[in-house]
């Protein structure tokens, strides 16, 4: 310190400061201290107070208080202390605040057990040769802070001063150097230092204490001896001159702002200039902190985010080991760094980080962690998926048969030689994909395709997924809402890869064939089409994410009732396995075997404790239910297990349901008796045939034609919701009819042909096929309808028990019809009906059918080659047939299968001989 010391050495009481604190001497300084540090100080201070010492201390200095310590700076070995006296001492709530006024230096001698030695400056002469510095820091002070104040009563006017009020460092200067008491302290020093001389040590301890200094330069003046002072403090004037005339000067700020333009592009410019107001905001607020003017619950706000935010920076850190793509990668960080910028406050803020979470929250894979495959062992997954489901012994075979070349796939895969794209990222291997074929399995509601593909995952030990596609109208539900939208989310594809938290779940897309209503159909298909396409999806965009995601790895199956609704590109895309329907038999035994161990679980009741007979069972599927599934069968089997709960618990109990037990758990039964074939009193049954229907959802049923004839000339009138195919097949059948009378085809007398001719050349018809609310279409009613008009013109009744289904052509050829399998089980499922026709070229439909079924797979398709050679023969022939399908088909339906190959076959067949046609239907065609 000084070189000339004063030889006045104290023993004090020592304050140590905090680190931004130091005191110079002739200001009065306020500090707040802890409650219990300031009762200790206090007791120190007490103890010391009767020394001789301090006496004559405050003698030096003319205090009246006896109260004086050692204020020491915050840094190690401090050389100096200012000596203070302690002219209040405030007791708070939480604190005490103490106020010190200082009253010189102090040379540091000796610091030991919390007090100190020191040797005081008692006298501080300073004079200054030249005066600019200082003119020049007061012209900077009051130019600083009008500019400043400008901006901040000019409104939009001044842009220039806008720009200045937002650099912090601005800002806090202007803060302090406009706090009343710090400008009213320089206004007297100004006019001090307009006098130029003097001795200003003083004023220039007054001087540096107020002025907003860095800490450093004031702890350097406070240290310096005194010969040095000046010097320091010129230093200091210097720097603070400088800051004012290049860092905060509004011209050269502007220059900076319109740079942003230049460098980042018009359209960029304003993200720039965002940009750069939100750091400076970040960084004026970590400077305010510092300050301590902050409250300290903004701080921990600001704590809080930062650790909020901690998350993301470890996924940002780690990124690059994500198997993520390159795009990907530089699109997150990117909005990681926007993210770190935005106030939290913002509605933006919200959705970057709603989409961080969402990114974060996605299950990739780590680059360096290995795919393992571990090889599948298709006899446990047989045993399982014979464990799971009963019969359909085709359709498990195809699913082992996709197992297998799965199990292949992956082999392959697990060992094939990892490539290398480039020397750079050689220690990234490129996971060759895997290209698995697509399921599709289809059949009528409740015949267990979702469960089977539950069964696949379960095989793999993979996670299982569902998506609904049915009604999905929407090209973004699969795809993903792009993020400009509000309540943008991901598409269901990665929100149930998210769900799965697996890169590899198996993934059922369900009722794709009622993918979206008519005119937006091509668009959600074309949707699924590049999820589906093992050539795109390993880089599916989604438009949320915004960057590409390879789902070569995941398992898609898909499920539809109906085939024939998709679209051929989208139906070439996947290895088709059709489920039928289940005959009465079946859902007897799935029943016993699976359904009802099911629902006694579930309802909580002991194994075994509900049984049920065959006949109850079957009583169920025909009178209470009669669908292809079993899905209601399930449902009601569920409602006699929860009555059976609520008798366990009321008392008596019996393990058995017999049928006429069901009323009282299942109440009325749907189906009482078939009435709707029986005749009505009104009028004969002639022009009445039962025709069969392939639905939509995916079963076969019962459809009864109605032909009624009136007085008239040959108008035909048709109801019932029928589509133009089907309207089509009733003009063919006027015309064929018509032709048949007009040429006497049918065998009889000239009188009888005279006669029928007459009867059809009177007759108007009109032809209804109930149940108007299901809208019917397709061709294989043309048998129907034409045996429909020649019952009502012969007058002669179609047996009940017969039903029928095939086109026909205008010349009377019998064509080959879809959905055999369901218009039998169709057939069987409505009771009654014993015999059905079908076309000739169907019976390979029924050879199939038979062989579906069957439990041994070697032999069944042994079977099936020589049961189709066998057809080749016989069919060009068109001879009558009975074989073993045919026989399998009445034990398992009760259906006698006759196959008509035209139209005199139908008449030969359903009227036993009794009526004919003479000559060939052929020769019809001219
Ligand atoms: N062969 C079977 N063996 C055992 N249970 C079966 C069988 N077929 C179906 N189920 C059971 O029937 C219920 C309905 O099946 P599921 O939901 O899979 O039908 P679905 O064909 O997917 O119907 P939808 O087309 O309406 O979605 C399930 O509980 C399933 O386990």
């Amino acid at each position: 310190m000084s070189s000339k010391s004063s030889g006045l050495q104290f023993q004090l009481p020592l304050y140590q400061l905090q680190h931004n604190l130091v005191f110079l001497p002739g200001i009065t300084y306020r500090v707040l201290v802890d409650k219990q540090l300031a009762s200790e100080l206090a007791k120190r201070w007490l103890a010391e107070s009767n020394t001789d010492a301090i006496s004559a201390l405050s003698a030096q200095f003319n205090v009246a208080t006896r109260r004086i310590v050692a204020c020491m700076p915050g840094v190690d070995k401090a050389e100096t202390c200012t000596v203070c006296v302690v002219t209040g001492f405030y007791q708070m709530t939480e604190s005490t605040l103490i106020s010190f006024k200082a009253l010189t230096r102090g040379r540091v001698v000796q610091v030991e057990n919390q007090k100190v030695h020191v040797d005081l400056e008692l006298t501080n002469h300073q004079e200054i040769a030249d005066m600019s510095q200082f003119e020049r820091l007061f012209t900077n002070v009051d130019g600083f802070l009008a500019e400043y104040k400008n901006g901040a009563s000019d409104g939009d006017s001044n842009a220039k001063s806008i720009l200045l009020r937002l650099l912090p460092l601005a800002t806090l200067l202007y803060n302090q150097l406009s706090a009343s008491d710090v400008s009213s302290g320089l206004a007297n020093l100004k006019k001090v230092y307009a006098r130029k001389t003097g001795n200003f040590g003083h004023y220039n301890d007054v001087l540096v204490a107020l002025f907003p200094f860095p800490v450093s330069l004031k702890l350097e003046y406070l240290q310096s001896v005194q010969e040095d002072r000046v010097g320091v403090l010129l230093k200091a004037l210097d720097f603070a001159n400088r800051v004012f005339e290049e860092q905060l000067n509004v011209d050269y700020l502007n220059e900076i702002w319109s740079d942003l333009d230049l460098k980042n592009g018009k359209s960029h410019g304003n993200l720039a200039r965002s940009q750069f107001i939100s750091s400076h905001l970040k960084n004026l607020r970590a400077l305010v902190e510092q300050i301590g003017l902050a409250k300290p619950s903004a701080r921990r706000a600001q704590d809080e985010e930062d650790d909020d935010l901690k998350p993301f920076q470890q996924f940002i850190e780690s990124i690059d080991h994500f198997a993520i793509n390159d795009d990907g990668k530089r699109l997150i960080t990117k909005d990681f760094q926007r993210l770190k910028q935005m106030q939290s406050s913002s509605s933006e803020y919200q959705v970057l980080r709603t989409y961080l979470e969402v990114v974060m929250d996605m299950p990739w894979q780590r680059d360096d962690t290995e795919i393992s495959f571990q090889d599948m062992d298709l006899s446990k997954a047989k045993q399982q998926l014979d464990a799971d489901h009963y019969g359909m012994e085709s359709a498990k075979e195809r699913i082992l048969e996709y197992l297998a070349v799965l199990n292949l796939h992956n082999r392959n895969v697990s060992k094939a030689e990892p490539e290398f794209i480039s020397d750079d990222v050689a220690t990234k291997p490129v996971q060759p994909s895997l290209k698995a074929p697509i399921l599709l399995l289809t059949g009528p509601p409740g015949v267990g395709k979702t469960s089977l593909a539950k069964s696949i995952a379960g095989t793999l030990g993979r996670k299982f997924q569902r998506i609904s596609v049915g009604g999905l109208n929407n090209y973004a539900d699969l795809k993903g809402h792009r993020r400009t939208y509000v309540g943008a989310i991901p598409g269901l594809v990665i929100q149930a890869l998210r769900r799965s938290q697996s890169m590899n779940p198996v993934i059922l897309l369900d009722e794709v064939d009622k993918l979206g209503s008519n005119s937006r159909k091509s668009d959600s298909e074309s949707a699924l089409l590049e999820i589906l396409d093992p050539e795109q999806n390993t880089s599916f965009q989604d438009h949320y994410l915004g960057f590409p995601v390879d789902l070569s790895q995941v398992l898609f199956v898909c499920t539809a009732n109906d085939l024939w609704e998709l679209s051929d590109p989208l139906r070439d895309r996947m290895e088709v396995i059709e489920l039928a329907g289940y005959t009465y038999r079946e859902k007897v035994e799935i029943c016993k075997k699976y359904i009802i161990p099911r629902q006694i679980e579930r309802a909580g009741l002991p194994n075994d404790s509900v049984r049920l007979d065959d006949a109850a069972i079957l009583k169920i599927a025909t009178g209470y239910t009669r669908e292809a599934g079993i899905r209601n069968l399930e449902r009601l089997i569920g409602a006699i297990c929860r009555g059976k709960a609520i008798e366990s618990q009321l008392g008596e109990y019996s393990h058995t349901v017999a049928v006429h037990d069901l009323a009282k758990y299942l109440g009325v039964p749907t189906h009482l008796r078939n009435t709707s074939l029986e005749e009505t009193k009104l009028q004969n049954e002639y022009g009445v045939v039962n025709g069969l229907s392939y639905n939509t959802d995916g079963s076969g049923s019962l459809l009864r034609f109605e032909m009624v004839g009136l007085p008239g000339s040959q108008n035909m009138n048709c109801t019932g919701r029928l589509g133009s195919v089907l309207l089509e097949s009733s003009q063919i059948a006027n015309t064929l009819v018509g032709y048949m009378l007009h040429n006497n085809l049918i065998v009889g007398t000239q009188d009888y042909r005279d006669e029928l001719l007459k009867r059809y050349e009177n007759l108007s018809v009109h032809l209804h096929v109930p149940e108007g609310a299901i809208s019917k279409d397709g061709p294989s009613a043309g048998i129907t309808m034409t045996l429909c008009l020649l019952s009502l013109v012969l007058q002669r009744k179609v047996p009940d028990n017969l039903a029928m289904t095939g086109e026909i052509t205008l010349t009377g050829k019998v064509l080959p019809i879809g959905g055999v399998r369901e218009k039998l089980l169709g057939a069987h499922l409505a009771g009654k009906v014993d015999r059905v026709l079908l076309p000739r070229q169907n019976r390979k439909d029924v050879i199939e059918d038979y062989i579906y079924n069957m439990k041994d797979r070697t032999f069944a398709k042994e079977l099936m080659a020589k049961l189709l050679e066998q057809e080749e023969q016989l069919l060009p022939a068109g001879d009558a047939v009975f074989g073993e399908p045919e026989k399998w088909v009445q034990d398992s339906l009760g259906l006698e299968i006759v196959y008509v190959g035209d139209f005199s076959d139908v008449l030969a067949r359903v009227w036993s001989g009794d009526v004919a046609v003479s000559g060939a239907v052929r020769e019809a065609r001219m």
